[in-house]
């Protein structure tokens, strides 16, 4: 056993890992970081990258199947191994970043092995034992399988499987119709798949039912059987032809993908000997992120909290207060937007319409822009979409968008929310003619339109000014 004392001990090489140890090592802290599989975690490898690079390949094939601009429809050309090399590709092409080099360049300690807590201030990890002052908890998720009868003789795809595939499902059957399952589904359907999705309950129900609407039309109208609030009973059969059985009959298919939600992982942690306890959620941490050992903290999937890579990197930010400086720092749900990446994508900030309404009552104000009225989406033939923000006393308290680009748009709105900005702060500003960006400005301009156009104080006033002006 070597034995390694270090001020901070990192485990799991993922987004949250990686970002608080290059954080805190060009900081000045001695950092270890444990990973036990590939370094850049499910991001890189299974999640957002994969995801993205297939959703980019699947557009361009919509693209020519669709034509458009005074260009002709074809018929795209799609070999479902080169597409999934392409997704390989750009994996191994941001997987520098995220390398083992790069991180001992920043003076990283990297032990490449499965981190184990050997008491409340000790972990062991290929032959080393670390004891440091500050450990942080960054393991991640996995994929949920659920409990279905048959599911444990019936071959099953889950992200960390579904981008080996090279041959194109034939028809490929998702249980869940979450971010994953609709992207994923989107991404098959326009690459020649037929898609079927089963979901029990109803569609991104965390959602705003409203921006949800445009994105599920737009996936039936692609091809996409989506069947809602048909919860599975059983699967059966065999690779080729797999049958789920609903409450409203059998659907056979070639591939399954489950794509239920996740799990945090903890089990090789052995928690219980650092006193840190769980939730079914992921490890049990208050605002500042601390477990129940106080110098023991969770990031990212494994805190239970907003499961997105960019969550797992500001929890970092928020950690890194404390452990390198002793300053007090909490985590805020308030500001972390999500994003869905189907076309049209979908993106929340904040409280949604009926989330603002329920705390908020009748101090709610809507102001909103549509997409059909912003030059840019007209030019590019992409008119489906709104911008649609919650506004109490002149400060947003939540945006909801869909349509192209909508992630991208969320943005600002996160930083009215992070820095409790008024909705004039977004009218001062100027966005470049034509530009997307302009929904923004003009959904934060249309909550003054009553004040200013509809009011005939204002009008008077412009009267009796005309009337004395030389
Ligand atoms: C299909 C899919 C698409 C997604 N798309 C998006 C997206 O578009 N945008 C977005 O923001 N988010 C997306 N996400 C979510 C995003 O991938 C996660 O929120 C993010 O990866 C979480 O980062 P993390 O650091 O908490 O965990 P991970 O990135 O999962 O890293 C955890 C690491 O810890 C390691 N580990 C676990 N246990 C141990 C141990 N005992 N010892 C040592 N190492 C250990 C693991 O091997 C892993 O490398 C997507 C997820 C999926 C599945
Ligand atoms: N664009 C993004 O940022 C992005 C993309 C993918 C994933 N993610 C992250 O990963 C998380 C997980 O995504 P997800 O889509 O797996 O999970 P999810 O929890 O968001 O959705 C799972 C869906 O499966 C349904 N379901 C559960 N059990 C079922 C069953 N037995 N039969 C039928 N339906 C069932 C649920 O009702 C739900 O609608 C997301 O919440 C997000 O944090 C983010």
């Amino acid at each position: 056993m070597t034995r390694i004392k270090t001020d901070l001990c990192i485990i799991g090489a993922g987004s949250g890992g990686l970002s608080l140890a290059a954080g805190a090592a060009q900081m000045g802290a001695r950092v270890v970081l444990v990973e036990g599989h590939r370094m850049g975690g499910d991001c890189l490898n299974y999640g957002c990258v994969p995801s993205k690079a297939l959703l980019a390949a699947a557009r361009q094939a919509h693209a020519v199947r669709t034509g458009g601009c005074g260009v002709a429809p074809g018929t795209p050309q799609v070999a479902y191994a080169v597409v999934m090399e392409h997704v390989a590709r750009i994996i191994a092409a941001i997987a520098p970043h995220d390398s083992v080099e790069r991180f001992e360049g920043l003076g990283v300690r990297v032990i490449r092995a499965w981190g184990r807590f050997a008491g409340p201030r000790m972990l062991e990890a290929g032959g080393n034992t670390i004891r440091a002052r500050r450990f942080v908890i960054a393991t991640g998720s996995g994929p949920v399988v659920p409990p279905i009868p048959g599911l444990e003789n019936v071959p099953y795809l889950t992200n960390e499987t579904l981008f080996d595939l090279r041959e194109r499902p034939e028809h490929l059957l998702v249980i869940g119709a979450g971010p994953i399952g609709l992207e994923m589904a989107q991404a098959h359907a326009r690459l020649g798949s037929r898609v079927t999705v089963i979901e029990g309950a109803r569609a991104l129900s965390r959602e705003d039912p409203e921006a949800v609407a445009p994105v599920l039309d737009r996936l039936r109208t692609e091809g996409v059987d989506l069947r809602e609030k048909t919860p599975v009973t059983a699967v059966s059969g065999q690779a080729g032809a797999i049958t789920v059985e609903t409450g409203a009959g059998p659907v056979t298919g070639t591939h399954l993908l489950l794509a239920v939600g996740r799990k945090p992982v903890l089990e090789r942690l052995n928690l219980p000997a650092a006193g840190v306890e769980t939730t079914p959620a992921g490890v049990k941490v208050g605002d500042d992120l601390r477990s129940t050992n106080r110098r023991i903290y969770a990031i990212g999937d494994a805190a239970g909290r907003a499961q997105f890579t960019h969550a797992a990197g500001y929890h970092a930010a928020v950690v890194i207060r404390p452990i390198l400086f002793g300053l007090p720092a909490r985590a805020r749900a308030t500001q972390v937007p999500r994003a869905v990446y189907t076309d049209p994508e979908m993106a929340q900030v904040g409280l949604t319409e009926a989330e603002a309404r329920r705390l908020h009552g009748a101090r709610l104000r809507i102001a909103r822009a549509d997409y059909a009225g912003n030059d840019r989406a007209v030019t590019a033939g992409r008119t489906a979409g709104f911008v649609k923000v919650m506004v109490v006393a002149g400060r947003p308290v939540g945006a909801t968008l869909v349509g192209e680009g909508a992630g991208d748009l969320a943005a600002v709105w996160s930083l009215v929310l992070a820095n409790r900005l008024k909705i004039s702060a977004v009218t001062n500003m100027i966005a470049p003619y034509p530009t997307l960006a302009e929904l923004n400005k003009r959904a934060a301009g249309a909550y003054f339109i009553p004040g200013l156009f509809e009011n005939v104080w204002v009008k008077r006033a412009v009267r009796i000014v005309q009337g004395t002006l030389p």
